[in-house]
Parts: C-alpha cells; sequence; structure tokens
C-alpha cells in the first residue's frame, strides 16, 4: 500500500513568534507558490512543522494558504483544570493546529513522561480530531543491550492501548533512537529499516486488520539531515521523518522534503 510521505519538523524549544513567522515565511520561499514547484511531477509529501505552544497563532497564520502544517509537541488529557503548564486538545484546536507530537524521549527523560501518559494523551488527541505522531525509541544502553525491539514493543503497545483500528487513520509513529536524537549519530538506514520493520510487524499482531500495518506510517527521527533523507527515506518502511536541528534551516529542510518527494 501506498503511504503518503510526512516531513515534520519539530522545533523543540526553538523560535518566538516573530522568528517562527519568519521561517515560515523562509520555507514557503523555499517551496515556491503553493508549495508545488518542490515537488512537481513526483509524489507530494506532507509537511508539517512543530513550534513551541506560543509561537502556534503565528506559525497558522503565515502558514495560511500554503502545503504546510502545523502541530503543537504536546497535549494533556484533561479538557480543562488544574494542570499548570499543561495544554489541552480543545485550546490547541482553537489555534489551528491539526497534528501534535506525543512522548518524544525528551519529554520520557526530562518530564517524567510513560507509556501510560503517552496512551492518555494519546486518546486526548484523538477525542479532538488532532492526528497524533506518537515517538519510541531505545536509548543507547537498551541497544547495547541487545533489548531495541523489547523497549519499542513495550512503548508501542503501551501508547497504542485500546486504540481501534479505525483510530490509528490519525496515528503516525515516529521511531527515533535515543542516541540519535541531537548527535549526529544517525542510525544506518539499515538500523532504521530493520526497526521500523519490527514496529510494522508488531502492528500486524495487534490488529486482526492487516490495513493498520499497511497503512500506519513511520517515521524515523533522530540527526536525520539534508545528506543523509534520502537514503533513510529510500526504506521500504521508513514513511518519512520527525527532524529536529535540520527543520530550523529553511534549506536543508527544504532539501529533505525534495528528497521524500523522490522516495
Ligand atoms: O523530534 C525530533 C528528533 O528529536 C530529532 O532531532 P534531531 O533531528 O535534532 O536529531
Amino acid at each position: 500500500m501506498a503511504r503518503q510521505i510526512l516531513i515534520a519538523g519539530n522545533w523543540k524549544m526553538n523560535k518566538g513568534a516573530a522568528d517562527g513567522a519568519q521561517l515560515i515565511k523562509d520555507l514557503k520561499a523555499q517551496f515556491g507558490s503553493g508549495c508545488s514547484c518542490c515537488c512537481s511531477g513526483a509524489k507530494k509529501p506532507e509537511v508539517l512543522v512543530c513550534p513551541t505552544f506560543t509561537t502556534l497563532s503565528a506559525v497558522v497564520a503565515e502558514a495560511q494558504g500554503s502545503c504546510l502544517l502545523v502541530g503543537a509537541q504536546n497535549i494533556h488529557w484533561a479538557d480543562q483544570g488544574a494542570f499548570t503548564g499543561e495544554i489541552s486538545g480543545a485550546m490547541l484546536k482553537e489555534c489551528g493546529v491539526t497534528h501534535v507530537i506525543i512522548g518524544h524521549s525528551e519529554r520520557r527523560q526530562y518530564f517524567g513522561e510513560t507509556d501510560a501518559t503517552v496512551n492518555q494523551r494519546l486518546k486526548a488527541a484523538l477525542k479532538n480530531g488532532l492526528t497524533a505522531v506518537v515517538c519510541v525509541g531505545e536509548t543507547l544502553a537498551e541497544r547495547e543491550a541487545g533489548t531495541t525491539n523489547v523497549v519499542v514493543e513495550r512503548q508501542v503497545r503501551g501508547a497504542l492501548a485500546d486504540i481501534s483500528a479505525d483510530d490509528m487513520k490519525k496515528v503516525v509513529i515516529a521511531y527515533e533512537p535515543v542516541w540519535a536524537i541531537g548527535t549526529g549519530k544517525v542510525a544506518s538506514d539499515e538500523q532504521a529499516q530493520e526497526v521500523h520493520a519490527f514496529i510494522r510487524g508488531l502492528l500486524k499482531v495487534m490488529f486482526s486488520c492487516p490495513c493498520v500495518a499497511d497503512s500506519t506510517r513511520i517515521l524515523y527521527g533522530g540527526s536525520m539531515n539534508a545528506a543523509n533523507a534520502a537514503g533513510l527515506l529510500a526504506q521500504p518502511d521508513i514513511d518519512g521523518g520527525l527532524i529536529g536541528g535540520a527543520s530550523l534551516k529553511p534549506a536543508d529542510f527544504a532539501t529533505i522534503v525534495k528528497a521524500a518527494a523522490q522516495a
């Protein structure tokens, strides 16, 4: 089954509203009018940017009328209430976003995110009609201990607990080996493909309808850049990228999108 490639930029804690709007202007200049010229005659990837909460509205306004989709980097499971520092699905929707990243390893590492809270946040995203990009991935110690698949399986099963085949239409999985994030040490094409194939196989086991495994997009994240994107995106089970550092550089991000259009 042909899966539409998704190239997602996770801006992390970078770019305030003014700088974020400027980055969108720069991206639009890279992509050309209507974002069509970079991909004309080729498969058109979806392109998503995920700024900080305070930058969302400015970026949504600047992205209007372009091909750029806008997502947030987190969501709380409650609709409202005493949850200092959190944000609800309804609030995100009010900002005009359509996507949300959930369970990034930085959230797991620094903010106590667990498989159970990832699952709760995912349910909130789906309840609010948002497409979720659910992150999984092993640490270096886990890879060296030979437990990559065990860890990834636990994270995928935990994140997708009680999620239906129908819900999965709005779920994207991002495989991000923690040791590759922001380190410049990208997984090899083969290492990444191996885990992506494992995740797709796991989805086959978890969902009786084979359409789930066939249609769920699995992104790679971790030091993906303009130089290595084409090789990663050529792998049969890699359906796009979740990109940190390179998503802040318009020319590099555009190069990755163009590589995706050729993949
Ligand atoms: O969400 C994005 C990933 O953490 C990858 O970040 P990076 O491309 O800077 O390694």
